[in-house]
């Protein structure tokens, strides 16, 4: 069922990992005990063969001999029911039952279909995949022509038609080479030619019906399809091509995700790093290392300002907590397409590090806890992103934001980043084309709202899809009151706000 979701985090994704070494060892343990049964059936029939090899030389005299016919009527009343007794008795040995952690189609669906967003995203082609190779380098085996017809098929499904066809023509160039067929040629004709109408593409949808129809010309379904085909060809011709969706543009989000996009060198020459001793007293024994990454809007990240050790203990008391992550306010929350991640909400009574981190902030920030969050922990999962968005709500003038808290807007966001990623994963500003990967144990801290109190549409930002690795952040937000005398009000509200 769809609410057990394992393909938004990669912490449930190792959960199945334990789920298949059970699997394993059920299987092992049939394998072991169907062998026994085989080995004992075996020695039975042996014996029995034993005892009547004289039979068929002269049969009258074998059964004239009184115990040659008891033993033959003992074996056909007894042995051989007991026997049949034992070749239809199960081992009781099944792969599933509930103790097992299933994922459900639904999660299978989900993997794929953030495969193919990856290929959008990361520019990376199906043959290359295929092939077991991310980014250049080679991370995983080689897949079967069948193995690709599964991945082009979903994605169809998922109505993912560019990356269907490609994966499909791998299935196909594959099957080709194949010495032994692990899928049959039709299949993959059928679907790709499904794929390449459902695309638009017909002149080659109808190259492949062809084919189809050479290997099974009276298949009715196909010369349906065929002339389903047409029919559009001649549409096309006598009124244009069809109009077709473009992809939604976001900016510089992608090159930003890819690594592509880079500041001119008079953007970041003013970008200082230094220590920051000042802001409380703790800081002098324990200063942190502050990066500046934009100055206006100002955001700055922190190396080192969160342990391994303290990270590992937010990590394992989350574990247990993490859900689906929902976008919204409290009371319109829902699960979103926008973000596929899992999060857990810690508090900071929940545990020392929790609270430690809060003082933390605190140092960081110069901004009174009185008004923070508890902390949210995220991690995201295969392909696991947030696209583009504000930490500040909007408010038409006269409602409240975040209500439900009465601090009013948030002020300021503080993100721990809890873990390296491998590849992707970064967080990025479009608009202002900031982009910042992630590092275990550094933070992020920006300024959500103008010093007026609107919110600064700069800070439009999101987490890029995660290509290889598990991703964990913890964000800390901070809201507006208890804040008047730290980082007080001023009316120009393009005057910038630094760290103060
Ligand atoms: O994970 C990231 O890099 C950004 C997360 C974020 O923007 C959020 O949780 O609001
Ligand atoms: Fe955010």
């Amino acid at each position: 069922h769809g609410t057990s979701e394992f393909y938004t985090s990669v912490a449930n994704l190792v959960d199945l990992l334990d789920s298949e070494q059970n699997i394993l060892s059920r299987l092992d343990k049939y394998i072991r005990l169907s062998e026994e049964k085989v080995k004992f059936l075996k020695k039975q029939k042996e014996q029995i063969k034993n005892e009547i090899k004289d039979a068929s030389k002269d049969p009258i005299s074998f059964v004239s001999n009184p115990i040659n016919a008891f033993l033959l009527m003992k074996r056909l009343v007894d042995d051989y029911k007991k026997i049949d007794d034992l070749m239809q008795m199960g081992l009781d040995v099944h792969l599933f039952d509930d103790s097992i952690k299933q994922p459900s189609q639904n999660d299978y669906k989900g993997v794929v279909e953030g495969l193919g967003h990856l290929q959008d995203l990361y520019k990376m082609k199906a043959e290359d995949l295929a092939q077991g190779e991310i980014l250049g380098q080679v991370k995983a085996r080689e897949l079967a022509s069948n193995e690709c017809y599964t991945i082009g098929a979903i994605l169809s499904q998922t109505k993912q038609y560019d990356h269907s066809i490609a994966w499909l023509k791998e299935a196909l160039r594959r099957w080709s080479l194949e010495s032994s067929k692990s899928i049959s040629k039709l299949e993959i004709l059928d679907f790709l030619s499904y794929s390449l109408a459902e695309d638009g593409q017909y002149e080659e949808a109808l190259k492949y019906t062809n084919q189809l129809l050479k290997l099974d010309p009276k298949n009715e379904s196909t010369l349906k399809k065929k002339e389903v085909v047409e029919q559009w060809l001649k549409h096309i011709e006598e009124n244009g091509p069809n109009h077709r969706p473009s992809k939604p543009y976001r900016g510089l989000y992608e090159p930003l995700c890819r690594g592509e996009y880079q500041r001119s060198p008079a953007d970041v020459a003013n970008l200082r790093c230094r220590y920051e001793s000042k802001r409380s007293p703790f800081l002098r024994i324990a200063p942190f290392r502050m990066e500046e990454a934009s100055l206006d809007p100002y955001i700055v990240i922190y190396h080192n300002a969160i342990s391994d050790k303290e990270i590992s203990t937010i990590l394992q008391i989350s574990k247990p907590l993490l859900s689906r992550s929902m976008v919204g306010e409290s009371f319109s929350k829902e699960v979103s397409k926008e973000r596929t991640s899992q999060n857990g909400w810690l508090a900071d009574h929940d545990h020392e590090v929790v609270k430690v981190l809060s003082l933390r902030t605190e140092d960081m920030t110069g901004l009174d806890r009185r008004s923070y969050e508890s902390l949210q922990v995220n991690n995201y999962g295969i392909g696991g992103f947030y696209l583009p968005h504000f930490d500040w709500v909007r408010t038409n003038g006269t409602e409240e934001p975040y209500k439900d808290m009465g601090l009013g807007n948030r002020i300021a966001t503080l993100m721990y980043y809890l873990s390296d990623v491998e590849q992707g994963g970064a967080t990025v500003f479009p608009q202002i084309g900031v982009g910042v990967f992630p590092k275990k144990g550094s933070a992020i801290f920006w300024y959500n709202l103008l010093p007026d109190g609107r919110g600064d549409e700069r800070t439009l930002h999101g987490a890029c899809p995660v290509l290889l690795g598990s991703k964990w952040v913890a964000n800390k937000w901070i809201h507006q009151y208890h804040q008047e005398f730290r980082r007080p009000c001023d009316l120009q509200p393009n005057k910038a706000y630094k760290l103060t």
